[in-house]
């Protein structure tokens, strides 16, 4: 299974994703983590513009798929913000579960990750300013992050829907128990 955990810079991702990671393997399930921030820094920081972005999207799903395949549930937190990839992952993933983690314009402005929303930031591209976005338009999940808003309700909301995907098959129902 791969619970993949999309959005913006700043939108929650690493968060929700982190408590997620900590709340299955309370629950006695394998599971792991790959984060965007992370992974790159692992592969020593490939580049942001578009090219770099998918490649590097197809290696965070490539991951995610192998480890899946070895009964692990792969939690991916990444902004891989293409209808591509997206499309990639429900055509090659068995036991896709799609989460989008939205939040305002004016919360994403007040978090302001790694600083990349400022107006003084002379970064290139940069979501929304200077590269165009393609939201996820069928996401399993919509998680509506605003500033305050519960990170255990959140994951409580992706923890159902991962069983109630997962009820649906008898043969995967134990698969990933520790
Ligand atoms: N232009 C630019 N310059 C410097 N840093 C940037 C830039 N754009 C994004 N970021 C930061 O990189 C993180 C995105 O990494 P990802 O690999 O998850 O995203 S992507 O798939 O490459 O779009 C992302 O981390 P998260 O905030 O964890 O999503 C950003 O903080
Ligand atoms: N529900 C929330 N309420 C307030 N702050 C939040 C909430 N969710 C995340 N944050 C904060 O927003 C910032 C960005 O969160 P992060 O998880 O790093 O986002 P992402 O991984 O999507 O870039 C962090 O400082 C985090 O503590």
């Amino acid at each position: 299974m791969v619970i993949w955990i999309t959005g913006l810079p700043g939108a929650g991702k690493t968060t929700i994703a982190r408590q997620l990671l900590n709340t299955l393997q309370s629950q006695n399930l394998h599971a792991n983590l790959l984060d965007g921030d992370e992974l790159r820094s692992v592969l020593d920081n490939p580049g942001y513009d578009k090219e770099s972005r998918q490649k590097l999207a197809y290696v965070y799903s490539g991951l995610a798929n192998l480890i899946s395949s070895q009964n692990t549930i792969a939690i991916v937190a990444t902004v891989a913000m293409f209808d591509e990839i997206r499309e990639w992952n429900r055509a090659n993933i068995d036991n896709y579960l799609e989460v989008f983690v939205k939040v305002s314009d004016d919360d994403l402005l007040k978090r302001n990750k790694n600083n990349l929303y400022s107006k003084s930031n002379k970064k290139s591209n940069v979501y929304g300013k200077d590269i165009p976005i393609q939201l996820p338009k069928q996401p399993d999940l919509i998680i509506e992050n605003s500033n305050h808003s519960s990170i255990d309700k959140h994951v409580e909301t992706i923890v159902s829907s991962f069983r109630l995907a997962n009820s649906k098959g008898e043969d995967t129902k134990t698969l990933w128990q520790a």
